[in-house]
């Protein structure tokens, strides 16, 4: 809260995950949001565990009028942001993708913002346009907290790739999803498949991604 409006302005795009929220916390995440909107700049929500308790469901009302330009959760959670009724079990989803594509269509079309919800195959609107990502490991939801560092990957993403927020999304989400394809083949387990993720990452290529990535318009 005390750094946020002097911060904010340097980056070039903002990731904002609600993870462990209490008010002081809470007020850094609307101070640093507005100062993105006001200075331009896209920000990312990711809405951690929204449906688990009213706090965290009423901080993403907040933070939802100050306009995030891509909101990506796991399908309970973008059920639980929309609205609707939703099985989360805290940080961890029990509803398929497919159950909360009308919640995405829905939240991207009453809002500002490009909508992906993830697991086995993602699913990105804009409330127009949207896409299927079939990248991805079975390993990756082992490892929790993949799902805030992909949001922080997307927010790179959009952060180069402003003029279409919603494929800087499926590009960030397919580029995820392929090393994480890759970190298994070496991986024994997900202590090491956390590694060899990183890794993955870093060896990343525009050649391998445009090989790899499996994206379909839906
Ligand atoms: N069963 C699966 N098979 C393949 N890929 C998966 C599977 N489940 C999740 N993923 C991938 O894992 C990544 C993280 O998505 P996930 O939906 O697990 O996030 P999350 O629930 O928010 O995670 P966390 O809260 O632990 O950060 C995405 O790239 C997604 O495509
Ligand atoms: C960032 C974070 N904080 C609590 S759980 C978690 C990762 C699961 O979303
Ligand atoms: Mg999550």
């Amino acid at each position: 809260a005390e750094e946020t409006l002097e911060f904010t302005p340097l980056a070039q795009a903002l990731s904002i995950n609600i993870g462990t929220p209490s008010p002081h916390w809470a007020a850094g995440m609307k101070a640093a949001a507005g100062a993105a909107r006001a200075a331009g700049l896209p920000w990312v929500l990711d809405p951690v565990a929204v449906g688990a308790t009213s706090y965290r469901q009423a901080l993403c009302g907040d933070l939802l009028a100050l306009e995030p330009a891509v909101i990506r959760g796991n399908a309970s959670e973008i059920l639980a942001l929309a609205g609707a009724a939703a099985r989360g079990k805290g940080a961890d989803s029990a509803d398929p993708v497919e159950a909360a594509e009308a919640a995405a269509r829905a939240l991207a079309q009453r809002s500002w913002a490009v909508v992906a919800v993830t697991g086995p195959v993602d699913y990105v609107t804009d409330g127009t346009r949207a896409w299927r990502v079939h990248n991805g490991d079975p390993m990756m939801p082992k490892v929790t907290a993949l799902g805030c560092s992909l949001t922080a990957l997307v927010a790179a993403f959009v952060a180069v790739e402003a003029a279409d927020r919603a494929e800087a999304t499926v590009a960030a989400l397919a580029c995820f999803g392929l090393a994480g394809e890759i970190a298994a083949r070496g991986a024994s387990g997900p202590g090491s498949f956390a590694v060899a993720l990183i890794d993955a990452l870093h060896a990343m290529t525009p050649e391998a991604l445009d090989l790899g990535a499996r994206v379909e318009p839906s």
